[in-house]
């Protein structure tokens, strides 16, 4: 089995290809395809074409992406769109006429409309209005669904979508105004503690809820969706709904948050908001019903999760990014 795994470097694709490589050393017949961006563009047409059709993969992992958290999202709305647009169309449709019959894509909860119920069922898919901070970037995620319903629909293929929760673990992108929240505190907590600073400063009001799961569940989630029969997989999914919700079930609001990486960073002073940043969604809190009537449940808890991503962080804070 040779499987591409797009997005390698990255935090999601990172864990993915650690899982594959376990894998392939406890001896199962892996043949693992990794190319960097600056080996090979995949907002490029050409380029990825060329690549599918001289690599011919059996499997493709579309864990690429232009990333980020709100700041990220509202700041640079035109990459967010046109990047993941590019990439998805490339790579999906490149896999397919390279002849690959199964695929899986990454999405993201924020494809759900703002106000919708919570917690959000996968029929939840375009009931509304989207939030405005990451409307692009949903909009391009939603597109990278449908190409895969459609190329199903169409030509009978098997490509199957994930859409994650708020992720974070090793790996994870640690810029101070690009990140998502909780590496961002991460970083902001221990520099604060070691500084010894009376207070820091969290974005918005504090009342917004994230799910937070663990990138090695995410991993794990991932390749299990990829595994699943066609039987089990079809029983669960609705026609014309090919994706699949992945988190914990469980949310936490930011100022909850905020105080866990206090207490694991070891910072001790006062946290206040800064009401200038924006809050986006109030709550996206997944309805993981279906993946749990499939098989699998998240298995790490936040605060161990929490405190080994932090381990990971002290351990790498010379050499991550950003
Ligand atoms: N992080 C999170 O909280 C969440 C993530 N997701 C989704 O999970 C997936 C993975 O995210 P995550 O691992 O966090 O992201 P990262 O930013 O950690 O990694 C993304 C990877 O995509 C690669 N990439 C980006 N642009 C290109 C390009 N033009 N050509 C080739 N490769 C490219 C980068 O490769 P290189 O390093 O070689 O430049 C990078 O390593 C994405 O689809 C994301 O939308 C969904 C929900 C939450
Ligand atoms: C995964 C998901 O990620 C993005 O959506 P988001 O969930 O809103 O992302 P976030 O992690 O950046 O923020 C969560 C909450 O936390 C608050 N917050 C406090 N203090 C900091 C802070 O220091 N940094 C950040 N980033 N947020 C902070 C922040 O104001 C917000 O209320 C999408 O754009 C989209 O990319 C997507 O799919």
């Amino acid at each position: 089995m040779k499987i591409f795994v797009a997005g390698h470097r990255g935090m999601v694709g990172g864990a993915i290809l650690r899982r594959l490589e376990a894998r392939k050393a406890a001896g199962e017949d892996l043949e693992l395809v990794t190319r960097t961006s600056s080996e090979l563009d995949l907002t490029s047409q050409a380029a990825v074409r060329d690549f599918m059709a001289s690599e011919k993969p059996d499997q493709v992992i579309l864990a690429a992406a232009r990333v980020g958290g709100i700041h990220a999202n509202n700041t640079y709305p035109a990459q967010f769109i046109y990047e993941n647009l590019m990439i998805e169309c490339n790579v999906i449709h490149q896999a397919f006429a390279a002849g690959v019959k199964s695929l899986l894509q990454l999405g993201s909860s924020c494809i759900y409309p703002k106000e919708a119920p919570q917690p959000m069922a996968e029929d939840a898919l375009l009931t509304g209005p989207l939030e405005p901070t990451n409307e692009p970037y949903a909009i391009a995620k939603i597109a990278g669904i449908k190409l895969c319903e459609s190329y199903n629909r169409q030509y009978g293929v098997d490509y199957r979508s994930v859409m994650p929760t708020n992720l974070y673990g090793p790996g994870d992108n640690f810029h101070p105004e690009n990140s998502h929240v909780l590496p961002a505190l991460i970083r902001r907590f221990h520099e604060a503690a070691q500084a010894g600073t009376e207070e820091v400063m969290i974005w918005g009001s504090g009342r917004p809820r994230r799910e937070f799961l663990h990138v090695d569940d995410m991993a794990e989630a991932s390749l299990y969706v990829l595994g699943l029969d066609r039987e089990i997989y079809d029983a669960n999914t609705e026609p014309m709904l090919s994706h699949i919700n992945v988190g914990t079930g469980v949310d936490h609001s930011i100022m909850e948050l905020a105080q866990m990486v206090a207490k694991v960073t070891g910072f001790e002073g006062r946290i206040t908001n800064d009401p200038s940043k924006p809050d986006g969604t109030m709550r996206k809190l997944m309805n993981v019903d279906r993946l749990a009537d499939m098989g699998w449940k998240a298995a790490i808890p936040l605060e161990e999760g929490l405190a080994s991503t932090y381990r990971w962080y002290l351990d790498n804070v010379e050499s991550i990014r950003a």
